[in-house]
């Protein structure tokens, strides 16, 4: 089934053989042995403790190459599960605080891009989150290093810690990057309260909100996102690993869809969560027991969500 992935950090496909690969060539000591122990440590309890082993893991991408593996091996990966576009978040201040040049970062995940769009692989577009724990000041700096790049890049995003970090506190700097003409959007309702995927809309003006799933405690907010059509970006199995949700059956897409949402289905960090975009897709109709019809509607939708639409092949 021909889709669109539309809420992936490129960083969260870093598998632990890779992670390995790069630490080797690099010159980098990873915390772990070996990939099992790695692998092991995936056992999360929240978005927080992800978070801290998946910024760890950062530590490994250094060069414009290791982007470049990085995106390839994803983008790979992407086009045997049907993926024909891909919208990939990063973080480029974790990248510039560790001394990796935005030029580097951007560099590498252009030319894979480039290679498979040329040779009839996923189309892609980069996404850049600030981290909304650092702040709207550090998320202002940031944006004035992307302002040179702002050619390359599709739109800004928000993402990481959520709770305590209100989408609110970030209107400034997501003006400015529309007025740089780059697309908005941001996590919320992953962890956070309604009234976050709220402020999202009203006060960001986002075309699209990343998770969203915590939208189904308010009535009024389903019936906004339904008559807006405003996408959701859900991410199923990601929300069982980081337990914002028990399992896939009670996940809250069952309750988005008969709302007349319109909902996506996506990986976010598909090496640490146990399963590409597909394996999402095989989730929700194994455990929720979501039908084929179902599932086509849900890849319309990702299709119909993109930012801009893929040139014609
Ligand atoms: N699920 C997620 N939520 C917030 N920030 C993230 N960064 C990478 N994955 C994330
Ligand atoms: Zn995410």
């Amino acid at each position: 089934m021909p889709k669109a992935e539309l809420h992936l950090h490129i960083e969260g496909t870093l598998e632990p053989e890779l992670a390995f690969a790069l630490a080797a060539r690099n010159g980098v000591t990873l915390r772990y042995p070996d990939t099992e122990s790695l692998r092991r440590a995936y056992a999360f309890s929240d978005l927080s403790s992800f978070l801290a082993l998946y910024y760890e893991c950062m530590a490994v991408l250094r060069t414009e190459r290791d982007f470049d593996d990085l995106a390839t091996a994803y983008l790979d990966r992407a086009r045997a599960d049907g993926v024909t576009r891909v919208e990939m978040f990063f973080d480029p201040q974790m990248h510039m605080s560790r001394g990796v040049p935005l030029s580097e970062v951007i560099g590498g995940l252009r030319a894979a891009a480039a290679r498979s769009a040329a040779s009839g692989g996923p189309q892609a577009g980069l996404i850049a989150c600030f981290l909304r724990d650092l702040g709207p000041a550090a998320a202002a700096a940031t944006l004035d290093a992307l302002a040179e790049h702002a050619g390359d890049l599709l739109g800004v995003g928000l993402d990481s810690a959520e709770v305590g970090y209100p989408p609110g506190d970030f209107a400034r700097v997501f003006s400015d990057a529309r007025g740089l003409g780059l697309h908005t959007v941001a996590h919320a309702g992953e962890e956070g309260p309604p009234e976050y995927v709220w402020e999202a809309l009203d006060v960001l003006g986002v075309e699209r909100v990343d998770h969203g799933i915590r939208s189904v405690e308010d009535p009024a907010l389903l019936w906004r996102l339904a008559a807006d059509r405003t996408p959701l970006t859900v991410c199923p199995l990601s929300n069982v690993r980081l337990r914002c949700v028990e399992a896939i059956a009670s996940h809250p897409i069952a309750t988005l869809l008969e709302a007349g949402v319109n909902v996506t289905v996506n990986s976010d960090d598909p090496a640490y969560f146990g399963g590409y975009v597909a394996d999402n897709y095989l989730a929700l109709a194994a455990e929720l027991g979501l039908g084929h019809d179902t599932l086509a509607v849900l890849a319309a939708n990702s299709l119909a969500a993109c930012l801009d639409h893929p040139p014609a092949r």
